[in-house]
């Protein structure tokens, strides 16, 4: 893809296909700004987490209605994904949708992939909580993937972080975060991404331990399919 020079060196060692870690992708306060813009009466409740999605969820037929991002979710981070050059290659050149997750100490979400609605393209924004990113190999299962019995690789999100996930290692792992709330055994051996961290001293200090907050992520996707407004009242799409 195009953002290859740019990130150059940023590529997580052993996971095929590829994924890209940049620590620090955000400042102390572009973090600070982005927490108090999350709108505190979006949010929908779900049993492990909560979420919501801008500028809406996606219809049955996986479609978004055309609608522009809120700027605090256009700046500054889309315009460091365009610096980047993350986004040139897929069909709206932009994300034009982001999905907002927050979880609690002990909250995730279960292993799955992130399927056909999107350009292969995710980028993660990661606030306020360093957690574990856990990455699985996918096993087919008839016609249906399902995910290996432990995860492959682990990858340690830090708050600030920007997580860049594209090609084959979107379309051929599963992805989850486990209900726990210390992520154990952080090390050279067993986080993929070690070598990238903006500062592993801290998780070594902490023998080896991350113990969780409340972190919440920005999950940056480019839906394929996109209705407008007119079209839809006509009945009749146009292009
Ligand atoms: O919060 C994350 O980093 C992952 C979220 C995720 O996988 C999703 O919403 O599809
Ligand atoms: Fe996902």
């Amino acid at each position: 893809m195009a953002a290859d020079n740019a990130l150059e060196g940023c590529e997580i060692p052993g996971i095929p296909g590829s994924m890209y870690y940049i620590p620090n992708f955000i400042d102390p306060q572009e973090e600070a700004e982005l927490l108090n813009a999350i709108p505190s009466n979006r949010w929908i409740q779900l049993q492990h987490r909560r979420l919501q999605t801008q500028p809406s969820s996606l219809s049955k037929s996986n479609t978004l209605l055309e609608a522009p991002l809120p700027s605090w979710l256009v700046n500054p981070v889309i315009s460091k994904f365009k610096s980047l050059g993350l986004f040139n290659d897929s069909p709206h050149h932009a994300p034009n949708h982001v999905l907002i997750n927050e979880y609690n100490p002990n909250e995730g979400i279960m292993p799955h992939e992130d399927g056909a609605a999107y350009y292969p393209i995710v980028a993660t924004v990661s606030l306020s909580s360093a957690l574990c990113l856990d990455i699985y190999e996918k096993a087919q299962d008839g016609d249906q993937a399902r995910p290996s019995s432990t995860p492959k690789w682990r990858v340690l999100q830090e708050p600030r972080s920007l997580l860049v996930t594209c090609g084959s290692a979107y379309t051929d792992t599963l992805h989850g975060i486990s209900e726990i709330e210390i992520d154990e055994d952080l090390g050279p051996d067993t986080v993929a991404n070690w070598t990238l961290l903006g500062d592993h001293k801290v998780f070594i200090d902490n023998g080896g331990q991350n113990v969780r907050t409340t972190r919440i992520s920005l999950t940056y996707r480019d839906v394929l399919k996109v209705s407008k407004v007119g079209a839809r009242i006509l009945g009749r799409p146009r292009g």
